[in-house]
């Protein structure tokens, strides 16, 4: 009997989070080893599943995985450096918007139809979604790499409200119909932001924000964007965390309540860090 109980409990303990996040809508900004790794894609997909049959509207905002470079590669296609920074041409930008507004976002949405659950994938392009212009990197003009400018909710509202999960390639349009790649992280920190929406939710091959990079268990479980300044000065937040956090911290001042950073390594990362009182990564909030 006592194990029922346990399992019981489980479900218990995610019912003030269904309640609490019923109808509301929750962006997942899927990158990195979770969209690699085919076991892992199960889960994550498994896991939007539940999210949406539970009510939550989730909206899934991807990266390109290691499929960009791998076709450039493929095509042979060499890329030109300015300063170190891969600069994307008209065709390079020809391909990256093949492969990922092409076969990695409808590869997307064919796993999350294969479990019955309708999905529309789009690109940012599509119905002028993510509005763009170029941006210089490092003060430097690398192509066709670009900034959100302006998002244009109206297509992904109309997909929530008919109940199809939006899938969206990190693609911006200009005014001229140029097309830009857009990091993913900046992407869906856009959406998010633009959506109002409960969460942002980014999944990462780290744990979360850590005390003590090299101890796993030192997670910092919440964090307000207050105390963010203070550990980026004192070393807590560093390297590639400090992108990372600040793209939170803009998510929170845009009117997501909660952006969390999860290990996509970890089965069911969404599941456990939604579902539960503790979570699993790192929650940051006003
Ligand atoms: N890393 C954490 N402290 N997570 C707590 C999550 C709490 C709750 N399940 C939520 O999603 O809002």
């Amino acid at each position: 009997m006592e194990m029922y109980i346990e399992k019981a409990k489980v479900l218990v303990e995610a019912l003030p989070y269904i309640k609490e996040f019923y109808g509301k809508t929750v962006v997942i900004k899927y990158g990195g080893s979770a969209m690699v790794d085919e076991m892992i894609k199960e889960t994550v997909i498994q896991d939007i599943i539940l999210m949406k049959l539970v009510g939550i509207n989730p909206v899934i905002v991807h990266g390109g995985g290691p499929d960009i470079n791998k076709i450039l590669k493929q095509m042979d296609k060499k890329s030109e450096f300015v300063n170190g920074l891969r600069v994307t041409d008209q065709e390079t930008m020809e391909i990256v918007e093949m492969v990922l507004a092409g076969k990695v976002n409808k590869s997307i949405v064919s796993h999350i139809q294969n479990q019955g659950i309708n999905a529309v994938g789009i690109s940012g392009k599509d119905g002028a979604t993510l509005q763009a212009e170029k941006k210089l990197v490092n003060g430097m003009d690398v192509g066709f790499v670009g900034e959100v400018v302006n998002v244009n909710t109206e297509l992904i509202s109309t997909l929530i409200q008919k109940d199809f999960i939006p899938v969206i390639a990190p693609i911006g349009i200009d005014k001229e119909g140029n097309s830009y790649n857009i990091n993913a992280d900046y992407a869906a920190v856009a959406v998010a932001g633009a959506l109002k929406a409960q969460k942002l939710v980014f999944l990462t091959d780290v744990e979360g924000v850590l005390k003590d990079v090299s101890d796993s268990s030192s997670i910092i479980s919440r964090l307000s964007i207050k105390d963010v300044d203070e550990y980026i000065k004192n070393g807590i937040i560093s390297g590639g965390m400090i992108p990372k956090v600040e793209c939170c911290v803009e998510g929170v001042k845009k009117g997501v309540k909660t952006v969390h950073i999860l290990d996509g390594r970890v089965e069911h990362c969404l599941l456990l860090e939604i579902f539960t009182q503790k979570g699993v990564g790192t929650m940051i909030e006003e």
